[in-house]
């Protein structure tokens, strides 16, 4: 897919092009990890192009398919990395997105059985979506604990204190044809420092698909369903007046294909520029989602355009 500027995708820019694109387009989408920060620090000069974008009254949104915070949680942590306007509403997360499927499309009555963080379920309860308590028994088990009744949805998300227990049960709610199987995200792993990993949701959500014999409707990207929310949000958002900024392929890329946004990928987090020009060399055309129009190294990039256009309007 050739972007606004008909560059054959995973070519790298930089200079004049990006600022030919910061022209172009007034509403920039932002994955978060990987992207904007790992983990608690935030990537160098990302902050300074966040603030600069917002400060020429562009449209920035933040997306991303961490499910384990609430957003306030998230308005704290902009913040405190130097990023001085990030207002609630610019912030989309899997776990929010998820209780707007629940309120809004599935309309649900009735319990949702949560595998998650805190947060995900502070996001459901705010969205007054009733959950299933958790059980503090140490010694309740499936053959003796109690199944909470009128259980319509299970939502899988990141769970670090995932139990069999919880598995079980999950699997037991989807027993019934009418409870609805969500997913926040459909992330494999997330890589951590010294070559080690961290098991994402969706390898949670696969242990319940195998368990449950059923397959769950992912909400985060890269369905088009977080989309929908910024759009109706921002009451109508021009797929084409869109960048959709991320790092990883299979996710970011594949997400702003699906919504007809053009893709950047930056080399700041899990994939690299040759896994892009894999998928544009591959014979599958389904692979040609996964690749970006645009490759930059890091959004930090965008600051010399920023310069050039300042000094035009001096
Ligand atoms: O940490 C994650 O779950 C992934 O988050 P991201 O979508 O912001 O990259
Ligand atoms: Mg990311």
């Amino acid at each position: 897919m050739a972007g606004a500027f008909g560059f054959k995708g995973c070519q790298k820019i930089r200079g004049a092009q990006i600022r030919g694109l910061l022209e172009a387009k007034d509403f920039f989408l932002f994955d978060c990890d990987g992207v904007i920060w790992h983990g608690e620090n935030a990537i160098t000069g990302a902050a300074k192009v966040v603030n600069a974008l917002i400060r020429r009254g562009k449209n920035v949104v933040f997306v991303t398919n961490n499910s384990t915070r609430p957003r306030e949680n998230y308005v704290n942590k902009f913040t405190r990395l130097g990023f001085t306007d990030v207002m609630l509403d610019q912030i989309f997360s899997s776990s929010y997105c998820s209780a707007l499927y629940l309120r809004d499309v599935v309309k649900v009555r009735g319990q949702v059985f949560v595998i998650g963080c805190e947060g995900l379920r502070m996001e459901l309860l705010e969205a007054g979506i009733p959950c299933v308590e958790e059980t503090d028994d140490p010694d309740a088990t499936i053959y003796n604990c109690a199944l909470a009744p009128d259980v319509k949805a299970v939502l899988v998300g990141h769970d670090d204190k995932l139990t069999f227990l919880k598995l079980a049960k999950a699997s037991c709610y989807l027993r019934d044809p009418e409870c609805l199987f969500l997913a926040t995200d459909n992330d494999p792993f997330h890589p951590l420092s010294g070559g080690r990993i961290l098991p994402g949701s969706g390898s949670l959500t696969a242990a319940l698909e195998v368990a449950s014999g059923r397959k769950a409707t992912v909400i985060g990207k890269p369905s088009r369903f977080m989309f929908e929310c910024i759009s109706s949000q921002f009451r109508g958002v021009d797929p084409a007046q869109c960048l959709m900024v991320g790092d990883r392929l299979e996710t970011d890329m594949l997400f702003g294909s699906n919504c007809g946004l053009d893709t950047m990928l930056t080399l700041t987090g899990v994939s690299q520029i040759e896994e892009a020009q894999e998928y544009r060399n591959s014979d599958l055309t389904t692979n040609h989602s996964y690749v970006p129009d645009y490759v930059v190294d890091t959004i930090a990039d965008f600051l010399p355009a920023f310069e050039d256009m300042e000094e035009q309007n001096d």
